[in-house]
């Protein structure tokens, strides 16, 4: 029941159970706890972020920049200019003045945005966008207008990375640094997914339309980099059927300071004939002049999800994020006996048979997750809780230990899947310690090793959690217990009241 999986999948709703190339299941007792496996995300390390962003040369930053201009979307009187920043690529720099926190930034109106709506009412490539995914309608579209020289996108597509960080884009060898990581069995769970859209869309619109696509725009290095790009330059609100890439609001920057979670990005309506929708950048701290504003990518985003969206972890000492993450992934076996009875359980109780839990360095074991483990372990003489009797109140006497026997099973399945888990790493944490002080990595090296480290310090946190409750079994109270104090037949020092005995 205890697993490592693969995050889940980008803007579609296709969930994808991971993929990591081990997954275990452990057996207890009758076989109704298996360990399956477990998904890490994060680590931190004593330097800043890790990752560089390619970048557009600045004669086409110029013609971005005048672009934007002609459109009116940036003036002398603009609060920002967008301009290189060092080891992020291209940022947004507040210019002739200080920004004060939620000032609007910028305003970027839609005609402007390369959307999915755009894509659909498209004349060429719209009817062929009706049965496709968002994301894949806006790669489509892109990739459309990246192969046209005089694209109405023209200068925004040419400041667009050539290149991206994320471990996606990793040759064999630089994944071979994440190996026994949940983040690599992700990234194959990623590849797979992109590939199969991407044959999807080439036997369905690209092949038979050669008159309309240039085929050399649509490889599968393309239609991937086309993913990385939507993956790592959209935000909310702008997902699902909204998804849309904005330019210039696309280059503000990740700050790994802030201790906020809510949306800079805004989407904004004004006038009434016609209506226009703009996206509004709005600044989520002061910010002085030629200081750079940034937003949070996402504060419970781990190293590994970072990485994967975006090419880099987070690092600071003065990050206020906790990186260092792995999700956990437990299952109901469908081979259990109680199988019906436990999931009518846990749907009663908002859950399903196969339920993840984000583990985070440095933080509480997550809601429900003893409960659940508890759940699936529940059987032999504890398996009375499971009948219908107790459908309404099994889940609070779940919060609890329930016997001896199912607290134990709960501990050496937990620790079963950590060793093998933390077995799956080729390095130990103090390997990964040394060789990022050694300082000299590159920045996708760093990130291998700062996301493997993470993820086994997760893990070991939790193996030491549960080999400390394992030691304190025997000063546990369990349900049997409880129900006799319940009823006043037990004393506050555990000791049946004489009476019980008397008649
Ligand atoms: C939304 S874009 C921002 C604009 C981007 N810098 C560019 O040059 O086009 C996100 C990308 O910027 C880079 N980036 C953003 N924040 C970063 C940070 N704190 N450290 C390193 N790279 C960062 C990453 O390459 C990321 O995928």
């Amino acid at each position: 029941m205890v697993g490592a999986t693969g995050s889940p999948l980008p803007f579609c709703c296709l969930p994808f159970t991971c993929t990591r190339a081990l997954r275990q299941r452990l057996y207890v007792g009758n076989g109704i706890l298996a360990v399956v496996a477990v998904r890490p995300v994060c680590s931190s390390l004593s330097s800043s972020t890790l990752a560089q962003a390619p970048i557009g040369n600045d004669s086409q930053l110029q013609s971005f920049k005048a672009w934007l201009t002609q459109r009116g979307v940036l003036s002398n009187s603009s609060s920002v200019r967008p301009q290189q920043v060092e080891s992020q690529g291209l940022g947004l720099v507040a210019s002739g003045r200080p920004i004060a926190q939620g000032e609007e930034v910028l305003n970027v109106p839609q005609e402007l945005w390369m959307s999915v709506a755009a894509a659909r009412s498209h004349p060429d490539i719209g009817p062929f966008c009706t049965n496709l995914r968002p994301w894949v309608t806006l790669a489509l579209f892109l990739l459309f207008e990246k192969g046209m020289p005089s694209s109405p996108w023209r200068s925004y597509i040419d400041i667009l990375p050539h290149t991206l960080d994320s471990p996606l884009f990793w040759s064999d060898e630089e994944l071979a640094q994440i190996e026994g990581t949940q983040l690599l069995g992700s990234i194959s769970g990623y590849h797979q997914h992109v590939y199969n859209e991407y044959t999807q869309l080439m036997e369905d619109v690209i092949t038979p339309n050669p008159q309309l696509f240039d085929q050399s725009m649509f490889t599968r290095e393309a239609f991937l980099w086309a993913f990385g790009i939507l993956r790592s330059r959209t935000f909310p609100p702008l997902t699902g059927d909204d998804l849309a890439l904005v330019p210039l609001a696309d280059l503000v920057n990740h700050g790994m300071v802030l201790n906020m979670e809510g949306p800079s990005w805004e989407k904004k309506s004004s006038g009434f004939f016609p209506r226009r929708e703009y996206l509004t950048l709005r600044a989520p701290v002061a910010v002085k002049e030629g200081e750079q504003v940034v937003m949070q990518y996402g504060k419970k985003k781990g190293n590994g999800q970072l990485a994967l969206d975006y090419g880099f972890v987070e690092c600071s000492p003065r990050t206020t994020a906790v990186r260092d993450c792995f999700t956990l992934t437990l299952e109901i076996s469908e081979s259990d006996r109680f199988f019906g009875d436990k999931i009518d359980i846990a749907e009663f109780n908002g859950l399903s048979s196969t339920v993840y839990f984000d583990l985070v360095h440095e933080q509480e074991l997550p809601d429900n997750m003893l409960p659940f483990l508890r759940l699936i372990a529940l059987g032999g003489a504890d398996a009375f809780l499971l009948e219908a009797l107790f459908r309404n109140t099994v889940w609070e006497h779940l919060q609890l230990p329930v016997s001896r026997e199912n607290e134990e099973a709960v501990c050496k399945a937990v620790l079963d899947g950590c060793r093998f888990a933390l077995a799956a790493y080729p390095t130990t944490m103090d390997e990964d310690l040394n060789l990022l002080s050694r300082g000299d990595l590159s920045s996708r090296l760093k990130m291998a090793v700062a996301i493997r480290l993470g993820e086994k310090k997760a893990l070991e946190e939790l193996q030491l959690s549960f080999e400390t409750r394992l030691a304190e079994l025997d000063r546990l109270e369990y349900y049997a217990a409880r129900r006799l104090r319940g009823l006043g037949l037990l004393d506050d020092r555990g000791d049946l009241t004489p009476w019980v005995f008397e008649g």
